[in-house]
């Protein structure tokens, strides 16, 4: 056997890189879809005539089957008991068929005035919210998936920078959605429309991932050949489950995850009409402001990647990043803070901090959980995160906003629809930006005892 032969896939700079950019395109287009819907609240208000309940009932929906069905947990398993290849082509075709189904429930007539009986929810609002259900399963888990595609294709390499750069190549499609979404839905006088591209987007991130899945074959083989095979292919035993829950620190990054996530995603869900109601910008603008934020996230999680591979001090850069989350939001809750300039450095400071914690938390996890269970990990992580960051805030905020938020009337193009004061949404995304800090502090703490070397770099030196 030549040396070539002997030597892992993983060992070859190219291949590394192609499969890290492969998966961060199906990332990408699923992102897209995941928050396009945000920059439409207006136009979906006055053209669907959902209430903010309503927006709030079906943004939730992403993380419906993740949570209640354990869909996550089960998905972690799958991917730890069939790896990658059969994992993430599962998760692609359903984020195509709940895209098309949110799709056609936005842009067909047929359901117009339907109600769901006993629920008493619009039929629309449903069927799109049950798309939205199976398109979340499917991000989820190919989120999961590249994480651990990741984790094995860079173990000893840069593993933090890759991670960096798959989360920020994702926010790209944060990006697009945002930027572009409120555009083409107002060019085409339709909400469809940029949802419709996202249907297309996703069908060639599945085509895309069909390409990653030869490299992963060929991966195995190599292994094989290099007598380097993983532990990937221990069987999962239930026992694993128990073995991740009784480590102290799971449970402190977890829950930081599901914190810091709460007071970053459910804002972005709510962030583009924010601009509008508090910081008058204009409706078909929506989402410009909220839009730079993934923007800025992406050369900064890749320094800040860069940085915990070679310097470490992980932990730290957790607890700065919540940090900064808590000054952002506080500023946006203070009244007569509402020019759109002060939106707009809020915005970019709140990028370091959107930056700076994942960029060091996803990678943090391998160094305290072996990589056969951690598909498991992550699935776990994502599913507390779903319920909690994905799920239960942004229904809580759409809750609030309809309850104690209406200020009045707004008339845009002579249709009408609610004027609301963001403060108290935004005291509960400080308040939450205020624990993440606390179980940053808690992590370090156990770091410190345990030893598992979150402040130590990543990359082999
Ligand atoms: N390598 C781990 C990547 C996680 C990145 C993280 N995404 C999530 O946590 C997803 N569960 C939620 C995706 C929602 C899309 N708007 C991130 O920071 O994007």
């Amino acid at each position: 056997m030549t040396e070539a032969i002997k030597r892992s896939l993983r060992h070859s700079v190219a291949a590394r890189w192609t499969s890290l950019l492969i998966v961060s395109f199906t990332m990408l287009c699923g992102y897209y879809v995941a928050d396009v819907m945000s920059p439409l609240k207006p136009l979906i208000e006055q053209q669907l005539k959902w209430t903010s309940a309503e927006y709030g009932f079906f943004t939730g929906a992403y993380a419906w089957f993740n949570v209640f069905l354990g869909m996550l947990i089960f998905g972690g398993i799958i991917l730890d008991k069939m790896g990658a290849r059969f994992t993430g082509i599962l998760s692609s075709a359903l984020m195509v068929a709940g895209c098309a189904v949110k799709w056609w429930a936005v842009s067909t007539h047929s359901l117009d005035h339907a109600v769901v009986p006993l629920l008493n929810v619009k039929a629309q609002v449903m069927v799109a919210s049950l798309g939205f259900a199976a398109f979340g399963v499917g991000i989820e888990i190919i989120g999961v998936t590249a994480t651990k595609v990741i984790a094995r294709w860079f173990r000893g390499y840069e593993i933090a920078l890759a991670m960096g750069l798959q989360v920020g190549t994702a926010r790209i499609g944060t990006a697009l959605a945002l930027e572009l979404g409120a555009p083409i839905g107002a060019y085409f006088k339709a909400v469809g429309a940029p949802v419709l591209l996202g249907v297309i987007l996703l069908t060639i991130g599945l085509v895309a991932y069909v390409f990653y899945c030869a490299m992963d074959r060929k991966l195995d083989k190599t292994e094989e050949e290099s007598g380097q095979s993983s532990e990937d292919e221990e069987a999962f035993r239930i026992s694993d489950i128990r073995e991740i829950l009784s480590i102290k620190g799971f449970w402190y990054i977890t829950i930081l995850c599901a914190l810091f996530y709460s007071a970053v995603f459910p804002f972005l869900k709510y962030a583009p009409d924010l601009m509008v109601q508090k910081f008058h910008v204009k409706d078909s603008w929506a989402g410009a402001i909220p839009g730079i934020l993934p923007f800025a996230t992406i050369p900064l999680t890749v320094v800040f990647g860069n940085y915990y591979d070679r310097k470490g001090k992980g932990a730290s850069l957790m607890i700065i990043g919540s940090l900064l989350l808590v000054v952002v939001h506080f500023i946006f809750t203070v009244p007569f803070l509402s020019h759109w300039t002060v939106a707009l450095a809020a915005t970019i400071v709140l990028g370091f901090g959107f930056s700076l914690v994942p960029s060091a938390m996803w990678p943090s996890v391998p160094k305290f959980i072996p990589h056969r269970q951690l598909g498991t990990a992550y699935g776990l992580i994502f599913w507390t995160q779903n319920l909690v960051a994905l799920w239960g805030i942004p229904y809580l905020i759409g809750y609030v906003l309809d309850r104690f938020c209406i200020t009045g009337t707004r008339v845009v193009d002579g249709v009408s629809s609610p004027a609301y004061n963001y403060t108290l949404p935004m005291v509960i995304f400080t308040c939450l930006g205020l624990l993440a800090v606390v179980f940053g502090l808690l992590l370090k703490r156990e770091d410190r005892i345990k030893g598992f070397g979150l402040e130590l770099p990543c990359r082999e030196q």
